[in-house]
């Protein structure tokens, strides 16, 4: 209990209770230490073994009067509070809008709950949709307290937000059609279960260890696809998830995103997904025998070629041939959402190979597919820039050919 406030009802806009300054990760007296305005910070659980308390803290008035929630420690909520996200607003122009003109709807879809179907023809590449969390829970609360205790927390996170953003958060599928028998925590930890996804944290926040489970209400309504038109990535920077077409999608179509890593074989995906909730039934999982057969082992041996790629040691087999086999084994398993991957691969064992031209063209074309899909932040694509600019000067450049001649 670090606020003295047991149950916070205070107005938005009022600041209650100011962390104190040695919380931050930059010290007492450095310039980027302060103290952020949260319009509640409580209540506060302290688990058996915890170094710190776990706390709500809540900016009602976050994006434009939209609202944010966080379930962590004092310190990260502090360190959070001064990314560009909470102290440059203009970052977050676009985000939480819907597109202009509409190019997809909410629907109900058959055995799926809801979901989100496109009215209108969408580029490989558009944005979908740019949208900040409602809720960001630190998996210490789930590694630190009870369950009674993390379940309380969030209950009061999401009662915490305004009320037109909390009634979106609460109308969320709890993936059971009956939730008039749930308590508030039980409905908002059902919740969050069926919805949340994992967020990894930045180089700059010290808790390296511990991902946020984190709700994106409107992003909450794609359904899953074991090889979707759609796919997700962070940024730290505007603290949003951006979703992008993987490929060109017709009107009609649903829009789907993995939630799951997609070089799984069939039955691997199928337990996977279970733990979702829901049994599986896209194109792939439902195939015949046979040419369920073939995926799987397509999988195998994609997972076999990316050990050869990745070595760099003298044993490696790796060569160009096969980074083409492995760009033709991306295709046929329609992998939209990785294939720059397999483009990546390309492009280096050409460079390796001594073939530059072959090298640019294959950096290009991962370029091209990963900026949607991997961000243009990306380490990954800032060193095929490098290597589509400049085949020669790039580390890669004869490294398999010197190898051999070393042998
Ligand atoms: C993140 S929500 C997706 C949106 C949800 N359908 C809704 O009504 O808001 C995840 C839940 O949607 C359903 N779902 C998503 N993908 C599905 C699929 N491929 N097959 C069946 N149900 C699916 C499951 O109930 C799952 O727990």
């Amino acid at each position: 209990e670090i606020c003295g406030l047991e149950h916070s009802t205070i107005p938005v806009g009022s600041p209650v209770c100011l962390i104190d300054p040695s919380y931050t990760v930059f010290g007492k007296n450095s310039s980027r230490a302060r103290r952020h305005s949260w319009t509640h910070s409580s209540p506060c659980s302290h688990g058996e073994w915890s170094e710190q308390p776990i706390c709500v803290f809540t900016d009602a008035i976050f994006a434009g009067e939209r609202g944010i929630s966080l379930v962590t420690t004092p310190q990260r909520a502090n360190y959070l509070a001064t990314t560009p996200a909470f102290v440059e607003p203009a970052v977050l122009e676009g985000i939480n809008r819907g597109l202009n003109p509409a190019k997809f709807e909410m629907r109900a879809i058959p055995g799926k709950g809801m979901g989100l179907i496109a009215t209108a023809y969408i580029q490989r590449g558009d944005l979908l949709m740019a949208e900040n969390p409602s809720l960001m829970v630190d998996y210490r609360a789930f590694n630190e307290l009870t369950k009674v205790q993390y379940t309380s927390l969030q209950g009061h996170a999401v009662s915490n937000l305004p009320s037109s953003h909390s009634a979106i958060v609460l109308n969320l599928s709890a993936h059971t059609t009956d939730t008039s028998h749930l308590t508030l925590e039980e409905h908002v930890d059902l919740i969050a279960s069926t919805n949340c996804f994992d967020i990894d944290p930045d180089e700059g926040d010290e808790d390296q260890h511990n991902s946020f489970y984190s709700l994106f209400p409107a992003i909450a309504r794609f359904n899953h696809d074991c090889r979707p038109n759609a796919d997700y990535v962070f940024s730290h920077r505007t603290l949003a998830q951006y979703i992008y077409a993987a490929r060109d999608i017709a009107p009609g179509e649903e829009l789907t995103i993995s939630y799951i890593n997609p070089l799984m074989s069939r039955a691997e995906r199928q337990g996977r997904l279970k733990q979702w909730g829901f049994e599986c039934a896209c194109p792939l999982c439902t195939l015949d025998g046979a040419r369920r057969e073939e995926s799987d082992k397509r999988i195998e041996t994609i997972k076999k070629l990316h050990e050869e790629l990745r070595n760099w040691g003298r044993e490696s087999r790796a060569c160009p041939e096969m980074a083409e086999l492995l760009v033709g084994l991306y295709q046929m398993e329609r992998l939209d959402t990785i294939m720059y991957e397999a483009y990546m691969f390309a492009a280096l064992e050409y460079n390796a190979a001594g073939d530059p031209w072959m090298a640019v063209k294959y950096a290009r074309l991962a370029v091209e597919w990963g900026i949607p899909m991997a961000g243009p932040e990306d380490e990954d694509m800032g060193d095929l820039r490098e290597l589509a600019e400049n085949p020669w000067g790039h580390w890669s450049w004869l490294k398999r050919v010197k190898q051999q001649e070393e042998r």
